[in-house]
């Protein structure tokens, strides 16, 4: 078996698309949304990340405001931003670019921006809406990586009803909110958190029907220990330097897996572009919630 590909990248297209329309819908009516980010540091990733950010934000329409800050910025200085940001009108909705350093409380940081203008999702609030509405429909911004695996396999028509799902990491930006979304009563999962305090996780991987890799351990999951025919979502990032001692970007699966899979999402090219497109989607649905859309 040679599994088929969740294509994030051409699904990011075909969603970027449909956002330029919905921009052009809110701009007909004198509404222009504007994201906001904030960088703390020069970490190649995270640069490279906020950079794609406001490129997207140029392709569809939306207006970027960009706020770079030094290494050794301090928590409150880092603080006076983000109330700088609640405040800015031009500026509907942010993020504050993860993982900050060391010195900084991120929970402080994220608590302190405006839930209104939350576009990651990861507010405290925002984060307890997801907690607490499992029937109605969402009106508050869910997490971009989440909702972007939820998108990709909804547009490659996978229903997840019924389906047990391993979900392999407990970071707060995605293994956590993840399990929250797929329970809930519209995808109808059944979901497994494992991480690496999970005693024998070849034997939760041969449960399920669809696994989530979100742990950031380069090809920890193995072919031989998944269920054949399983739907794959490769989502951890990690750097690791090839043969030539190229930095490279590769995912928790290792390529193996491709042979046992029915679908699997490539990394890169897979989860990636959808959280990009996401963090989009949230800022034109909160700007269309504010029009009356
Ligand atoms: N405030 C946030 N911080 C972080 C988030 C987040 O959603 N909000 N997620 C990640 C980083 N991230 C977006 O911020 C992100 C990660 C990966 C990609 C992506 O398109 N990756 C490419 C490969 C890129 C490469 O070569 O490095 C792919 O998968 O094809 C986009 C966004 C942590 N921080």
């Amino acid at each position: 078996m040679t599994a088929q590909i969740l294509d994030g990248k051409a699904t990011a297209k075909a969603i970027k698309a449909e956002l330029t329309e919905r921009v052009a819908v809110l701009a007909a009516r004198g509404v222009t949304p504007g994201l906001g980010t904030i960088l703390v540091g020069s970490d190649p990733g995270s640069t490279w990340y906020v950079g794609g950010k406001h490129k997207d934000c140029a392709e569809v329409g939306i207006k970027s405001i960009r706020v770079d800050l030094p290494e050794d910025t301090t928590q409150e200085i880092l603080l006076a931003k983000v109330r700088e940001l609640n405040e800015n009108p031009e500026c509907t909705g942010y993020i504050v670019q993860l993982p900050l350093p060391k010195h900084i409380d991120q929970d402080v940081i994220l608590e302190a921006m405006d839930p209104a203008k939350d576009a990651d999702g990861l507010h405290p609030m925002n984060l307890g809406r997801l907690v607490a509405n499992v029937n109605r429909p969402m009106t508050s911004p869910l997490p971009c990586t989440p909702k972007g695996c939820v998108e990709l396999l909804a547009r490659h028509d996978i229903d997840l009803d019924g389906k047990n799902v391993l979900v392999v990491g407990r970071g707060v930006t995605i293994g956590r909110p993840i399990g929250l979304l797929l329970t809930r009563r519209d995808v109808n999962a059944t979901v497994t958190l494992a991480h690496t305090g999970t005693a024998d996780l070849a034997s939760h991987l041969a449960q399920a029907d669809v696994v989530i890799a979100a742990a950031g351990q380069p090809h920890m999951i193995k072919a031989k220990d998944l269920k054949p025919g399983a739907i794959v979502l490769d989502v951890g990032v990690s750097r690791v330097n090839d043969e030539n001692g190229k930095a490279v970007v590769t995912g928790d699966v290792e390529p193996a897996a491709y042979e046992v899979a029915s679908w699997i999402s490539p990394n890169p090219g897979g989860v990636g572009p959808m959280t990009r497109a996401m963090l989009l989607a949230n800022v034109v649905e909160s700007a269309e919630r504010a029009a009356g859309i």
